[in-house]
């Protein structure tokens, strides 16, 4: 057991190393105190690239990584380096269940980047996975973990807006391109049904991150209602979807949540986010209104019924560290996982296993419902060590 002066530190090893991996680990390499952390801290060990290991080589140049830090050029010796304790799953969403499952075959704790997988199936086998192996797993919605966030559920809880009956969230993109074309290329993760590409398993899980943290999660245990899903999706032409709509119902509560998103037309419009908010949490006392983007919101504001036009405004900057001139709030989340490390829990109490896979039920329905299909390669639930997304056949 650490010492109260002295942080419990866990040691990560990076699996990929494209733009959120990157921006991941420059947060793991801040100083927790510029955060006013003291009780845990992070060292970077390895990172794995499926390319080669010069990716990684390069990668830990592009992060300022201390000297020291081990560059693989497979995923499989990341997993197998005695000196990783949790291993992040940076790839796209089309390899999370096969990457994750390779880390936790091998022992590893995992930390895996939403969304958490392409399908509820494979999202319980991960959760079976973990348990059976006595590992800890966590889903990477980062948002949830902002203080931002621990604030809003606060507020809530505390009845400060009274019942919430509705709430209406949105985190789209406007990458609307000439003759009905988006501005990604058709190979680009983003809209590639290869790379279980489309907005909703991009961004939309955001906006029911929103819906799930302040309908569901809020449920007191002996009252949880799992929502109904009533989907609407326009597809793109590379059959990946453009444009969905999803209304979560929870009759027993008397609530529902309109989730959005789209790759047309963005939530904030002029790009300032300062126009309308991308959340309303709506109470019978008053409502919540969140600034987006809904994945790293820094502000909201609190509108109640009786305020007579006052409205009350806070912000919720995120730490930067100086020396290192970094901070972009993928760290709380990490801080989570060192703390769960630290007192031997499994799962985070802040994103069960429960709730990742009700979400992944509710994603799965609503792409059932606007007839999205992807390839079997990506959508099996069998795990297989020597996938092409295992060892890199790109
Ligand atoms: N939390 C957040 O704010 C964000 C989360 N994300 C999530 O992170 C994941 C990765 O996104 P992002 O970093 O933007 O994606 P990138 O395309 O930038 O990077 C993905 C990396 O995955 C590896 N990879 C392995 N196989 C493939 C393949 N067939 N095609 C492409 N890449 C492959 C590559 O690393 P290598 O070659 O080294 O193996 C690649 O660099 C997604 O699940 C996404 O939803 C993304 C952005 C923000
Ligand atoms: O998780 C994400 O949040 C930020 C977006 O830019 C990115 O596409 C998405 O994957």
């Amino acid at each position: 057991m650490a010492s109260s002066t002295t942080p419990f530190t866990i040691r990560w090893g990076i699996m990929a190393t494209g733009g959120i991996a990157q921006t991941f680990t420059q947060d793991l390499l801040t100083n927790p105190a510029t955060r006013d952390v003291q009780d845990i801290a992070h060292k970077l060990v390895a990172v794995a690239s499926s390319s080669s290991k010069d990716s990684a080589v390069s990668f830990l140049k592009k992060v300022k990584a201390p000297a020291g830090v081990k560059a693989y050029g497979s995923y499989a010796e990341l997993v197998n380096d005695p000196d990783v304790d949790i291993v992040y799953v940076a790839t796209p969403h089309s390899h999370h269940f096969q990457n994750a499952m390779l880390a936790l075959q091998a022992g590893k704790n995992v930390l895996c980047e939403k969304a958490f997988t392409v399908n509820a199936s494979q999202a319980r086998k991960l959760v079976e996975t973990a348990k059976a192996k006595n590992l800890f797993l966590m889903e990477a919605v980062w948002t949830r973990y902002f203080p931002l966030s621990i604030k809003i559920r606060e507020l809530i809880q505390s009845g400060s807006i009274g019942t919430v009956y509705r709430v209406i969230a949105d985190n789209s993109f406007g990458t609307d391109g000439p003759n009905g074309t988006l501005t990604f290329p058709d190979e680009n993760r983003m809209v590639n049904p290869d790379l279980a590409g489309g907005a909703l398993l991009d961004l939309g899980i955001y906006s029911l991150t929103w819906l799930f943290q302040t309908l569901y999660h809020l449920q007191p245990e002996a009252e949880k209602e799992a929502p109904k899903t009533v989907a609407a999706i326009n597809k793109y032409k590379t059959g990946a979807d453009e444009m969905t709509n999803i209304i979560l119902q929870f009759p027993e509560h008397k609530s529902m949540g309109v989730a959005m998103t789209t790759l047309r037309v963005a939530t904030d419009v002029d790009g300032q986010n300062t126009a309308g908010p991308a959340i309303k949490i709506q109470g019978s006392l008053g409502e919540i209104q969140v600034m987006g983007p809904a994945y790293r919101p820094l502000q909201y504001k609190i509108v109640k019924k009786d305020s007579a036009g006052k409205i009350e405004v806070v912000d919720c900057p995120i730490p930067k560290d100086p020396e290192r001139d970094f901070g972009h709030g993928m760290f709380w989340e990490a801080d989570e996982c060192a703390r769960c490390l630290r007192d031997g829990k499994k799962e985070s109490a802040t994103l069960p296993w429960s709730e990742s896979i009700v979400i992944m039920e509710v994603m799965e329905e609503a792409l059932k419902q606007g007839d999205i299909k992807y390839p079997e390669l990506i959508t099996t639930d069998v795990y297989d060590p020597k996938s092409p997304l295992n060892t890199g056949g790109k």
